[in-house]
């Protein structure tokens, strides 16, 4: 696998630096998970691949031992408030010295300056933040977060990804780490660089709900079907749009033109009407293989059995029968290879990891019982 090879230490966080830490163990990268001793139940619901160590950190041979397990790593990822670390003596600084290949990630809301920097926050908060929030939301109502995705996820531990893979790159050249910054709210601002952008090319000049791409085209939307599930349209080239008008058995001298924003709401109601008057199996029947750009709005029961997911094999199944999507994009040569095991219980794996990090059974055991680490079993499988 492309990360085969590289250590990653991942200090336990909610939800963003997880996925961060899942996406390296996917492609490859052995990651150790940090978690606190004394909480033997973890809310990562991202922790595939990885291995955890339970130290208490607020001892000073926790701290210790943390340092001992950077020095011989090459990323360490850092989820926490500004300040933290370095009030735990695990600053960049005393990392870096002790390593200066160490790549340290501190993936943060408001990032490491700046007057929000120290505050507390969740993706709504960084998404509000970065400007795309204000465009999100139908026309008339307010605005509204799609999920957790954009800060939490895209802007966050993906593109915290990408910077560690991208300072692991540059290591091999300079052969020395670095200190990556990762704002979630410069991260989601970042990946709305095409809205940014396109103001410029008139797209976004009405106001939210009122737009090409969201929600305010009806030619671009969800409609609903007679069997309550819902179609997306996404029809936006004139030669798109008259396929779609085609399968939906819609005469285009009949209707008022498309690009015309005052006729919208008739349009929207033309097509509402349509939509429902057939199940979403038969629109998908009628759309298929043309190039109307209307699709089925899956569920998740649905998506892995869709004849294009299944054939691409786009979802997997654990050893416990979960399903969940493919590691992406697909590299040819050296592509993920995702764990299929459960995942690790707080502790799980202690003694191994230090063990491989060269600690003596003498220190370990001392460590045990002065509280310093913890060791749970694994869950028994049934
Ligand atoms: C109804 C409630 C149910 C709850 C269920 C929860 C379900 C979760 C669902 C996922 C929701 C995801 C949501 C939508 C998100 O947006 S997640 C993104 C959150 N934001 C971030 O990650 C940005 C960066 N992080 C932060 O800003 C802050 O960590 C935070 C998220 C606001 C949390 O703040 P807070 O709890 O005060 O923690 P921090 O200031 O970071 O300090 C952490 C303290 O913990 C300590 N610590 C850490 N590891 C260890 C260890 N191994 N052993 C001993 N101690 C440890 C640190 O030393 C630090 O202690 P101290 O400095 O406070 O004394």
């Amino acid at each position: 696998m492309a990360l085969t090879g590289v250590k990653v230490i991942e200090l336990a966080g909610l939800a963003p630096a997880p996925f961060c830490g899942m996406i390296l163990a996917d492609f490859g990268a052995k990651v150790i998970r940090v978690d606190r001793t004394k909480a033997p139940t973890s809310l990562d619901t991202q922790a595939r691949g990885k291995r955890s160590v339970a130290i208490n950190l607020k001892s000073p041979e926790g701290v210790t031992l943390l340092r001992r397990l950077c020095v011989c790593s090459d990323v360490v990822l850092e989820p926490y408030r500004k300040g933290v670390m370095e009030k735990l003596g695990l600053g960049p600084d005393e990392l870096l010295a002790e390593n200066p290949r160490l790549i340290y990630a501190r993936l943060t809301g408001y990032g490491q300056s700046g007057s929000y920097s120290s505050a507390a926050g969740h993706d709504i908060n960084y998404t509000a933040m970065s400007g795309l929030l204000s465009r999100l939301g139908r026309s008339g109502e307010k605005p509204h977060a799609p999920l957790n995705l954009l800060a939490d996820f895209a802007g966050g531990g993906l593109t915290c990804a990408l910077g560690i893979v991208l300072a692991l790159l540059e290591r091999t050249k300079s052969g020395r780490g670095q200190i990556i910054d990762a704002s979630m709210v410069e991260g989601a601002a970042y990946t709305g660089s095409f809205v940014w952008k396109s103001q410029s090319i008139g797209l976004w000049n009405r106001g939210r709900g009122e737009s090409l791409l969201d929600g305010g085209a009806p030619f671009y939307d969800t409609y609903e079907t007679l069997d309550g599930k819902y179609m997306a349209v996404g029809a936006i080239e004139p030669q798109f749009y008259e396929q779609l008008l085609k399968g939906l058995e819609l005469d285009a001298g009949e209707l008022p033109p498309q690009l015309s924003f005052s006729d919208w709401p008739e349009l929207r109601r033309i097509f509402t009407e349509r939509f429902a008057s057939k199940t979403q199996a038969d629109w998908s029947e009628t759309f298929d293989g043309t190039d109307a750009c209307v699709t089925p709005v899956l569920s998740f029961d649905q998506v892995s059995s869709h004849p294009h997911n299944r054939e691409r094999c786009s979802f997997m199944k654990n050893s416990s029968g979960e399903e969940f999507p493919r590691p992406a994009p697909v590299l040819s040569r050296t592509p993920a290879e995702p764990c299929l095991t459960s995942d690790p219980v707080v502790g799980e794996h202690t003694i191994e990891v230090l063990r491989e990090y060269g600690f003596t059974s003498a220190e370990i055991d001392k460590m045990l019982s002065t509280g310093v680490v913890e060791r749970n079993a694994a869950k028994a499988k049934l």
